[in-house]
């Protein structure tokens, strides 16, 4: 049996290594940080974590006044951890404030010296309901935020950044049938055709999950593959596959895919999928910028390598790991894959190219460079069910939010464009 604060010593252990190492949660997880801990305990620290990164801005505006020492990176990392499950997550505060002293009397010396600090702070926060109602969400960081400000205003920054407190629900793309799987999962059926779960416990005891029906992914992470629409039969390149949603898709469409990635243990995950679902892709570990195919390809949909600003509501690890400079050489591998990829189209070809970012140089300005370098390209206007025409851009492409649909809770943020070579 676990201890009881295991799962708590998780977090915090997960929370440092995030805002000390830059490690994103993904990495630390993948790097087995939470093994040995037993399932619930694991997805409890996984929560407990994500949720205080969430919050962290409103914790710290909660906790200031309360806090004239210095106050060392890992008592800091406790007491916001603390006050985001009293005043988010409403636990009793006798409980979660013993649980905190518990844990900083067991560190060393250094640490354990702020226990009459972590209990006296502590339970002044549990007082504090009424001001973290009225804290505002945390702002993205200013390498971002700018950026955000500047293509869509400051209005649309401020709404991303509500979605991104808000967080995100469960959407999962079916093989067949959505209206009769929105029925026995007791899901929404969202105008695009991705189900929508707002509370949907443990994905693999749902009913579904055994026999493959559907797979975990965005509504607007769907939309790319939807928006390419191979015909039956056709020869498609997924290129930039793992962990593979796309590929799925696309199989699912009875496309003759090739699935092509850098990463070996992500496409370990794409072959899994393959497997539970019942769906077959020719699998490939190479290189982009190296792989050469032995014929061209009908159709293909790059989903670029980018900053993966779009996806903030679920990995609010994010802004601490990422900035400006880290993710600037990634514009040009985005512009070298999109021109290795239209050299492997067949005339008449198309290929979308996508991004999970809210940045327009990954998107808007990808296509706008690339429509200039290549004079057979055309941009052929989405026409999916379900889209609203203000998401439509100017070049042609698809914009989407993650402050788009908000009364449905929200999308992540994404870019896609169907170009079209001529024939
Ligand atoms: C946005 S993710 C792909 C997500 C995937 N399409 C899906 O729907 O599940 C980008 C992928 O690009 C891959 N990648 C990055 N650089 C690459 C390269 N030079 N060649 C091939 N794949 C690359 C990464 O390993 C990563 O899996």
């Amino acid at each position: 049996m676990s201890r009881p604060d295991t799962a708590r010593r998780a977090a915090l252990g997960l929370i440092i290594g995030v805002l000390e190492d830059r490690e994103s949660l993904a990495e630390q997880i993948a790097a087995e940080a939470l093994d040995g801990l037993e399932p619930s305990q694991r997805a409890r620290a996984q929560r407990l974590a994500t949720t205080t990164l969430r919050h962290m801005a409103r914790a710290d505006r909660i906790l200031k006044p309360h806090l004239r020492r210095r106050t060392p990176p890992d008592v800091m990392a406790l007491l916001r951890l603390a006050t985001v499950e009293l005043l988010e997550e409403g636990q009793a505060p006798h409980g979660v404030v013993d649980a905190a002293v518990t844990l900083v009397k067991s560190a060393g010396p250094r640490v354990r010296s702020f226990a009459g600090l972590v209990n006296a702070v502590l339970r002044k926060v549990a007082e504090e309901g009424a001001r973290w109602a009225e804290t505002p969400a945390p702002e993205m960081p200013g390498w971002l935020r700018g950026r955000v400000m500047s293509a869509f205003g400051k209005k649309a920054a401020q709404a991303m950044e509500a979605a991104h407190l808000a967080g995100a629900p469960l959407d999962l793309s079916v093989k067949a049938d959505p209206a009769d799987w929105a029925e026995r999962l007791g899901a929404t059926l969202l105008p695009t055709g991705s189900l929508r779960l707002s509370d949907p416990g443990k994905v693999s005891d749902l009913p579904g999950f055994e026999a493959g029906a559907w797979w975990v992914q965005d509504a607007a992470a769907a939309l790319p593959a939807k928006l390419l629409a191979p015909a039956p039969g056709a020869r498609v390149l997924d290129l930039c596959a793992a962990p593979g949603g796309k590929t799925l898709q696309l199989a699912a469409a009875g496309a003759d895919v090739t699935a092509l990635d850098i990463s070996e243990t992500r496409l370990e995950r794409l072959a899994e999928n393959l497997d539970r679902t019942g769906l077959s892709a020719e699998i490939v570990a190479a290189d982009a910028l190296e792989w050469e195919p032995d014929a061209p390809f009908d159709a293909i949909l790059l989903d670029a390598p980018c900053s993966a600003t779009g996806t903030i509501r679920r990995h609010p690890d994010l802004p601490f790991i990422k900035d400006g400079a880290s993710i600037k050489p990634l514009f040009a591998l985005q512009e070298q894959l999109l021109d290795r990829a239209l050299g492997w189209l067949k005339p008449g070809g198309t290929l979308v190219y996508a991004t999970c970012s809210v940045l327009p140089e990954e998107g808007e300005a990808q296509i706008k460079a690339a429509l200039e370098r290549h004079a057979d390209l055309t941009v052929i206007r989405p026409d999916l069910e379900g889209i609203e025409p203000g998401w439509i851009t100017a070049e042609g492409g698809l914009r989407l939010r993650p402050d788009y649909w908000p009364e449905r809770g929200g999308m992540d943020g994404f870019y896609m464009a169907r170009l079209q070579r001529s024939g």
